[in-house]
């Protein structure tokens, strides 16, 4: 396969970032329209949590390296740009987004994570939110979706390197191969609130892929082509 565009010129970001919202601290959100969308055309995400850049990277070094060429499918490089400004798995306001989505299972109170994937207990707290959907950058996402109508999602997390896909599509089997990643039903533990399990709740198909604990670095040179290959899927 290509690249597209030659390096030198794979500085700069092909295309101009539409707004969706904004941030608790009034970053932009922002997303890349795919250019003519159909009855196929997906949405890739990334930065849902903010210390999980190594797959906001590397996506944004796809979208260069793919150049002026049309975007197939639309691409939000950061669900959290607050919480990747600040490092945080969570928004400024201390809510793991991955929890916040107004879901039927969504629950009060607090959430766990690991502090790094050495650490086998999970004992850091945040919150899940004063209410399902609390936050701008859940409520912007669900309306974005909304108006976008994809007809799958690719939600980019790190590090447990697995494609998480309960159906097992041909989508998420082929994103297994591509990324040499293991297809899996779950990712093990359950996620109440997540943007998995509000897609569940509104039939759309969802795929999580849980890149490796890897660099931005790593992560660019290792998976630069198969994300390449999956802005631009059709089966
Ligand atoms: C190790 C990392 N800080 C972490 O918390 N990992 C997972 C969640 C991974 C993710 O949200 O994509 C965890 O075990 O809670
Ligand atoms: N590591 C991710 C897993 C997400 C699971 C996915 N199925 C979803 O619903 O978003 C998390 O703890 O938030
Ligand atoms: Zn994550």
């Amino acid at each position: 396969m290509r690249p597209f565009q030659s390096r030198p010129l794979r500085g700069r970001l092909p295309f101009a970032a539409r707004p969706y919202g904004e941030s608790v601290l009034g970053a932009p959100l922002l997303y890349f329209p795919a250019a003519a969308a159909t009855e196929a055309t997906g949405l890739i995400i990334a930065g849902t949590h903010g210390d999980e850049t190594a797959s906001v990277v590397a996506l944004s070094c796809a979208l260069r390296s793919l150049g002026e060429h049309p975007l197939r499918h639309h691409l939000v490089l950061a669900v959290n740009p607050d919480g990747c400004q600040l490092g945080l798995r969570s928004n400024a306001n201390g809510v793991d987004l991955n929890r916040n989505f107004p879901s039927n299972n969504w629950q009060p109170g607090e959430t766990v994570y690991r502090w790094t994937s050495h650490t086998a207990e999970r004992d850091v707290t945040l919150s899940t939110g004063k209410m399902a959907g609390s936050e701008p950058e859940t409520q912007a996402l669900c309306q974005l979706i909304h108006q976008l109508e994809p007809a799958w999602v690719v939600s980019f997390h790190e590090p447990l390197a697995c494609i998480e896909d309960e159906t097992a599509s041909p989508l998420a089997a082929w994103l297994a191969a591509e990324l040499e990643l293991p297809l899996v039903e779950s990712v093990g533990y359950a996620t109440p609130g997540s943007f998995g399990s509000w897609c569940r709740d509104i039939s759309l198909p969802c795929i999580t892929a849980e890149l490796p604990a890897i660099s931005a670095d790593a992560a660019t040179d290792s998976y630069l082509q198969a994300l390449m290959s999956l802005l631009e899927y059709h089966p």
